[in-house]
């Protein structure tokens, strides 16, 4: 068992990069503590499976390095990491039955058959394979493949970590989330370190204590779902996490406020200093769909809008509205009375984030 550190790991693909835009891992600086269950979450290219590949030792980074506790492993290849690594796809020998499929890692270290056999019935009870042991992996369903793949990722005690790349791509939507939850047991049960990647937001909130949000080869914010939530450290993970996600919109910085069109916007005093000391003119502006305040009527707090649509989702509402041109969306809860026409909203200032360059601007009385 380890604790991962990723000490100004980069990768590039190309002999001869251009610049940052080149590199699928740009420089970063990252401990993945011992014992701890996180994912890695991102869309489809951004770097998640090269970062994964680079900790287990299937590539070489480009520049950087590799620690576990401490020590550095580039140039330990492979089987000498430790690391158990769960694919997309399973990984099974058909021809061997079940059990045998699961005892092949402990085989190959030399594990006496006496403890092979009580830790493969372990493994398997935990994955309710017990039954499945003495058949081939060849008549298996897809998903009982990929808990044997998961399985012989399990039995070995001396795995580093356990590294899971989308595992339950293959599985049926409806035993996804007993494996999601299977996979929290086992993380509480074997206090490992392990470290899931998914582009699916759900999947990585129900599994790790914390996740990192990855855009564009950067680790852009790491933290736990009610952090991602509600404080958002990048406009990316406002973007990506959360249904619908963030609102943004351009505000003005002057002299005492922050506008957008005729609108004042909620700053703090502390706020508008830190930008003005900045030269700071311009600033993104967020807010949560769930943040946003709706009156039931005019009001001297409230911004008059356009409601443009209401979409009914069973046990809440969307309003879509438009705010000096610009769509945006507010959450309304099963009671609350639906808006036509104009609707009133306002901004709470706790809610209301500033960015710029994409990142948040956080300042402290
Ligand atoms: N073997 C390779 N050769 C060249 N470029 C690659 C290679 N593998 C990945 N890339 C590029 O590196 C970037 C990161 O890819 P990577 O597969 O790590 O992303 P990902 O987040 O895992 O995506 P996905 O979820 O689609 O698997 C992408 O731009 C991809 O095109």
């Amino acid at each position: 068992m380890a604790q991962i550190t990723l000490n100004t790991l980069a990768h590039t693909y190309t002999d001869q990069p251009r610049g940052p835009e080149d590199y699928a891992i740009r420089e970063m600086v990252h401990v993945w503590e011992q014992g701890g269950a996180y994912a890695l979450l991102g869309p489809s290219g951004c770097g998640k499976s090269t970062l994964l590949n680079i900790i287990s030792g299937l590539l070489e980074p480009s520049n950087g390095e590799v620690l576990f506790d401490g020590k550095r492993v580039n140039e330990l290849r492979p089987e000498e990491r430790n690391i158990a690594q769960v694919f997309q796809f399973p990984v099974v020998y058909d021809t061997m039955t079940v059990y045998d499929n699961l005892a092949f890692p402990l085989r190959n270290v030399g594990v006496p058959e006496h403890k092979v056999k009580s830790k493969v019935y372990e493994v398997a009870e935990i994955l309710e394979l017990t039954e499945q042991l003495k058949r081939k992996a060849k008549g298996l369903s897809a998903d009982q493949k990929q808990k044997v793949s998961m399985g012989r990722g399990l039995v070995r005690d001396d795995v580093s970590a356990i590294l899971f790349d989308e595992p339950l791509t293959v599985i049926d939507p409806q035993l996804k989330w007993k494996l999601r939850r299977k996979l929290k047991q086992i993380h509480e049960q074997f206090n490992i370190t392990m470290v899931y990647v998914t582009h699916d937001q759900l999947e990585a909130s129900t599994f790790a204590d914390k996740i990192a949000v990855m855009y564009e080869g950067q680790i852009v914010q790491f933290g736990t779902p009610r952090q991602l939530f509600e404080n958002p450290a990048h406009t990316f993970v406002g973007y990506f996490i959360g249904s619908p996600g963030m609102n943004f919109f351009e505000a003005e910085v002057t002299p005492e406020h922050l506008r957008f069109g005729q609108s004042i916007l909620p700053a703090s005093r502390h706020m508008l200093d830190y930008l003005h000391e900045h030269g700071i003119h311009k600033v993104t502006m967020g807010i949560r769909p769930e943040f946003v305040h709706v009156w039931e009527g005019k009001n001297d707090d409230a911004y008059e809008v356009d409601v443009d649509f209401v979409e009914d989702l069973g046990t809440y509402k969307i309003l879509s509205f438009k705010f000096h041109g610009q769509v945006m969306k507010a959450r309304l809860s099963e009671d609350q009375k639906v808006p036509s026409g104009q609707a009133y909203i306002s901004f709470p200032e706790q809610w209301t984030k500033v960015y710029v360059d994409d990142y948040l601007v956080e300042v402290h009385a």
